[in-house]
This record gives structure tokens, sequence and C-alpha cells, in this order.
């Protein structure tokens, strides 16, 4: 290892062959290896973004090995592979020299997969003799005449998810674009000031960060390890998108007649929107339960909520009639396990995971668990249905055929005046869908429906 770069490069390497070997999620390994290999500081900001940017491209990147390489990139031996895709994209994508981006990723394939180190000295050399503009020219559908399938290459999606995003964007191409080139942008952590536990202020203030834009409970950090800060060891904040605790939030404001006092949260781990319901509802004199049915995710909710007015339930959602008799709550929410498109963003190798055959059974969920919901609440109760996804399948077509199906009267009510005043972009109701590129935040969707009888 000639220098801190060259293990930060080997740091990379170690996490992204992780996610592709044993299917590990980056952010989560990437830093037990940075710890292992004693990686701090700038060398570890510099595997992070090798790691995440590499993962994200791998779209782009590995159209591009192939043909430098002339073949398929899976008749790559995997080691040299991953080795190759992380050279390409420092190559492409960085301002990481040329000379030194084929000279450190040889080294890299000398220790990782010795036999291929001239074949990687030969393709890298050929992937640097352009750049991506180039590149993409050469390997991307032509634009004229399969704009989807250009902006896929171009911007490293699948095609499915370019074109599930060019739907729920009513089809602009433009926009969709756009919402692409926000996905590969790192987002900044968000955290959320507890209401009645912590000021905003005082939290932007202790944690250097800013006020955000749009929830009131918003604080945008501009770095750093958000584990750290007392207010969080102490349960007065907690890391959560403002696109959450918006829908969040939204789901509390909406006007109900009559007792508010019984919240159902049906699909709570981990606990962040528990964390702010369970909040709000201690001002309020509200009571939430908590019910989830993975039993460690139902023990983070139990951490997150500790001392809040909340109760959690290891259980399934879609059985909440056995334990609660029907009509029980006065709102309640489900945010519904889905394919998570809406946050791409902060997992980089989501997008290759998800295939669209995820699709029915999750689906087959969401209507389950909002059937559920709607049987848990009274009339004149309210429920959020929440998505981090915006995929019409998993948004839109769920709520209206589950409504259809549900046999009781339910009533969709608009949502955006229970978003705050003057936040652009928030389409033609009654449903809500947040956008990165529109509003900062993940593509978190939410329907409110009214339970009529
Ligand atoms: C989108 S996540 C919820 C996120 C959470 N509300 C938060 O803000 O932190 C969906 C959760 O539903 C849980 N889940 C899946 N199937 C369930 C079921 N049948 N009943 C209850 N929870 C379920 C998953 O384990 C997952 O923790």
């Amino acid at each position: 290892m000639k220098n801190e770069q060259d293990k930060a490069r080997r740091v990379a390497y170690e996490a992204v062959a992780a996610v592709h070997r044993d299917d590990a999620y980056a952010n989560l390994v990437l830093p037990l290896i940075q710890r292992d290999w004693g990686l701090y500081g700038r060398d570890a900001a510099f595997a992070t973004e090798l790691t995440y940017g590499t993962l994200r491209a791998l779209g782009a990147v590995d159209a591009i090995l192939a043909v430098a390489a002339d073949r398929p990139v899976d008749r790559i031996d995997p080691q040299a592979r991953d080795a190759m895709r992380l050279g390409a994209y420092q190559a492409l994508y960085t301002r990481v020299p040329p000379h030194a981006t084929v000279s450190s990723t040889v080294d890299l394939v000398r220790d990782v997969a010795p036999g291929a180190a001239g074949f990687a000295n030969a393709v890298l050399r050929r992937v640097v003799e352009q750049d991506l503009e180039t590149w993409l020219k050469q390997v991307a559908p032509d634009e004229a005449t399969d704009r989807v399938g250009h902006l896929a290459v171009a911007h490293s999606h699948p095609e499915w998810v370019v074109r599930a995003f060019a739907d729920a964007l009513g089809g602009d191409l433009d926009e969709t674009a756009r919402l692409l080139v926000e996905d590969n942008e790192r987002p900044e952590v968000h955290l959320c000031a507890r209401p009645g536990l912590i000021d905003p202020d005082e939290l932007a203030e202790q944690t250097g960060g800013a006020p955000g834009a749009f929830s009131p409970y918003a604080v945008y950090l501009p770095g750093g390890a958000p584990g750290d800060f007392p207010a969080i060891q102490h349960g007065l904040a907690h890391v959560q998108d403002e696109g959450s605790q918006l829908v969040a939030s939204a789901l509390v404001d909406a006007a109900i007649d009559g007792p508010d006092a019984r919240w159902l949260d049906l699909c709570a781990g981990p606990g962040g929107k528990a964390g702010l319901l369970g909040a709000i509802a201690a001002g309020r004199g509200a009571h939430l339960t908590a019910i989830e049915s993975v039993p460690h995710r139902a023990r983070l909710v139990e951490r997150t909520t500790r001392g809040l007015p909340v109760e959690v339930r290891h259980a399934d959602g879609r059985e909440v009639g056995l334990e609660f008799a029907e009509g029980w709550f006065d709102r309640v929410l489900v945010d519904a396990p889905c394919t998570g498109l809406g946050s791409l963003r902060r997992r980089p190798e989501a997008r290759w995971r998800r295939q669209p055959s995820d699709l029915p059974p999750l689906t087959k969920l969401q209507r389950e668990l909002l059937a559920a919901g709607l049987r848990a609440v009274r009339p004149g109760g309210v429920v959020g249905y929440v998505t981090c996804s915006p995929h019409l399948v998993e948004t839109q077509v769920t709520v209206s055929e589950t409504a259809r199906r549900s046999g009781l009267g339910v009533e969709l009510v608009d949502a955006r005046p229970l978003l705050p005043a003057g936040m652009p972009g928030l389409g033609s109701g009654p449903s809500v869908q947040l956008w990165p590129h529109r509003h900062g935040t993940d593509a978190m969707f939410l329907a409110l429906l009214r339970r009529m009888d």
C-alpha cells in the first residue's frame, strides 16, 4: 500500500465487493471496513465517495467497461471487475488524474486478482482515453429515438425505474432527468427536533446545522456523525428525512370531529415516525400504539420511543382486529413496506437490487395493511397511507383499489393544505407526492383517507 489514498481505494474495494458478493448494504458495511483498516478523516471521506459513487454509477460504468474490455462485464473475474469499476468511476466521475487512476487500479487488481493486472491495465487505458460525455454518446441509446433508455444509462438508473418515475411525473421526461440528477447526489442528513423536547433553533445551534426549509421540526446537518450529538443520544431528536416529518405531521393535523386520543402506527419499525408522532401525542394528551412485525425492528421502535406515550406491540398489522375492536383508533398511520424507490439517494446499491417482480408481493401487502388500517379507524377518523416510493402502483393504485374493495365508506382528504403554506410543486391533490428535485426530500407519498361509516 503506497499511501493513505491507496488504503482508501482498498477500503472502497472491500465495501463494493461485500455489496456484490454478500448482498451487504454499503451504509452498514463501509463504516466497519473503515474502522478495521484504521481509515479516518479525509481518507475515509474519499473511500465513502468512491464506494457510493461507484455503486450509484454502476449502470453507466459497466456499459463503458464492457466496450473497453470488449466483453460483457459478467465475463470478467468478480474481484478484478469490482476493482476496475472503482477505477472507471474515478476516471470518469472524479478529478483523480488519468495516470493515477490507471496505476492505482492496476496496483489494486494486483492485490485482489493478480492474474488480471495486465488485462485491467489495458482496459483502464482505454477508459481514460475519453471523457464521460464522449463515452455516453457511444454506449447510451440515442436520445432522439429512445429518451428513456438514454436517461437510464446517462444517469445510471435501471430503465424500469426511469419509466416509473416518468409515469409518476406525468410523462415529463425533462423533469424526470432533473430527478435522476438529484438522485445521484449525496443527500444531507436531516434531523427531527422532537416537539416539546427541543426547539429546532436550539438543535441547529448545538449541531452546527440549519433549520429546514419546510418541516417545523427539521434541521439540516452539514456533516458529521449524528449519533455523537447529545440531543440524539438523549432522545430529544432523531435522524429523519424532512419528507417523513411532513407526512407524519400532516396526518396528525388533519381535522377530525370528536375524540382524538388513540393513535396507531401500523408499520412502525424502525420508529422514525413513531418518535415524532409520540412526541406530538405527548403534547396533545394522545397515546400511540406502534405495531411492527419484525422482532428486532419492534425493539428499535421501543428504543426510539422511550419516555413517550407509546406502546410497542410485536404483531402483524394485518391482524390488528384481533387485538383491538374495529374502529378503535382516531388516527392511523400505514407507512407501508415498499420498493423504496423514493429514497435511492440514501442507499446507493438499492436501485440495482430492486426488480419489477418485487411489486406484486409488496402491493398485495400494502393493500392488506391499508385495508386493516381502514378497519382499525373509527368513522370520522383518518388514515394516512405513506410510501417512500413514487411508483404509481404502490401509491395511487394501492389507495384507489383498497378504498374501492374495502366495503367501507371512504373519502379522500386533500392533503395539500396540511403541508406547509407556500410549499411548491404539490400537484393537483388530493394526495401529495414529494420529490428530491422539487423539495429536497425523499420521494414520500401521502394519501389521507377519512372513514365515513
Ligand atoms: C416503511 S417501513 C416503516 C418505517 C417507519 N414507519 C419509520 O418511520 O421509521 C415498513 C415497516 O413495516 C414492517 N412490516 C412489514 N410487514 C408488516 C406487517 N404485516 N405488519 C406490521 N409491520 C410490518 C417492516 O418490517 C418495516 O419495519
